[in-house]
């Protein structure tokens, strides 16, 4: 039962944006406290593996027609819909429980917000337009904010705008270059591809310099202070150098670990 759920959680996903929540509690000036993160990581992480469950629930259909995802616990038969969404949900109240208790109201009231849209809005458009990333990485942005307004800031202070800025353009090459390399997974099961015109790896490329520029306002605003010198070192310097290099073998791995780095920085000298 063990290996349904964790296809169904997908954790490292999951986990992963919980991290990145944590990077907008870290960016906020205020004293860490140990057992509030806990709750942030462990809630933000939740509500992606429930909202995971649910997307599941929601695309059976289109999980059984790809190679990547008909090996899923919903189209193998290992749970049924109803038993899925139940797990989904009572992980999502988990979440939201955890971010209350750790954060008061607005905490849960975003993670709500960006599940509802992760469902609701991404969910449905991925099936009719290949735009439907750029409405997704919305939610996706999410944590960060989160995180931030968990450690007593305001949702519209510059500081995390630009944070959750960075990461939603993180994710269009992050999804852009998976969806490339399971291109005819995706026509299979009729979902659009992001398909630019001529010239799509020139675009990949122009986005990685938008990235590289936007990493390094955060310094340059002095969003981050004593970090600065290990964030151009993990950021700009390796973006430009891979871009650069147009090497797509060390991007796709280097943006999947791009989340973890900026936690990495950001927890420089808080602890
Ligand atoms: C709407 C925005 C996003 C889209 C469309 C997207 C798309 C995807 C897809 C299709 C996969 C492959 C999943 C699989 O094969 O099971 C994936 C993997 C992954 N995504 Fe994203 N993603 C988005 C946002 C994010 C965010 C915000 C994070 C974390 C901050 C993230 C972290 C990851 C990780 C860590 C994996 C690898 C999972 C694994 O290997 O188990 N993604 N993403
Ligand atoms: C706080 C909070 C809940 C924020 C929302 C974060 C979140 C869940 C972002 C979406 C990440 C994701 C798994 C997209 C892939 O969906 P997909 O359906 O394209 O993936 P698939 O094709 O592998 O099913």
């Amino acid at each position: 039962m063990i290996a349904p759920l964790l296809r169904l959680f997908r954790p490292r996903l999951a986990l992963l944006n919980g991290v990145a929540a944590v990077a907008g509690y870290l960016l906020h000036p205020a004293e860490v406290r140990v057992l509030s993160l806990g709750a942030l990581l462990g809630g933000v992480a939740l509500l992606a593996a429930g909202g995971s469950a649910i997307n599941q629930v929601v695309e059976r259909d289109l999980d059984r027609l790809m190679v990547r995802t008909n090996r899923r616990p919903l189209p193998q038969g290992d749970l049924t819909p109803r038993s899925a969404t139940v797990i989904g949900a009572a992980a999502v109240t988990g979440g939201l429980l955890l971010l209350a208790a750790a954060g008061g109201l607005l905490p849960p009231l975003l993670g709500a917000a960006a599940l509802g849209w992760y469902l609701a809005i991404y969910t449905p458009l991925k099936r009719r337009t290949s735009l439907a990333l750029a409405a997704g990485a919305v939610c996706g942005a999410a944590p960060p904010l989160i995180g931030w307004c968990l450690a007593g800031g305001s949702p519209t202070d510059y500081r995390v705008m630009f944070l959750a800025g960075l990461l939603y353009l993180w994710q269009i090459p992050h999804f852009w270059l998976f969806q490339r390399r399971h291109a005819a997974d995706y026509r299979a099961a009729g979902i659009p591809l992001l398909r630019p015109p001529v010239g799509e790896t020139g675009l990949v490329w122009l986005w990685m310099a938008a990235l590289t520029a936007a990493a390094m306002l955060l310094p340059a605003f002095g969003i981050i202070g004593q970090q600065a010198a290990l964030w151009y070192a993990l950021f700009p310097l390796p973006l430009a150098v891979i871009s650069l290099a147009r090497s797509e073998r060390f991007l796709f791995p280097y943006l999947n670990l791009f989340p973890l780095l900026v936690t990495v920085t950001l927890s420089l000298g808080r602890f």
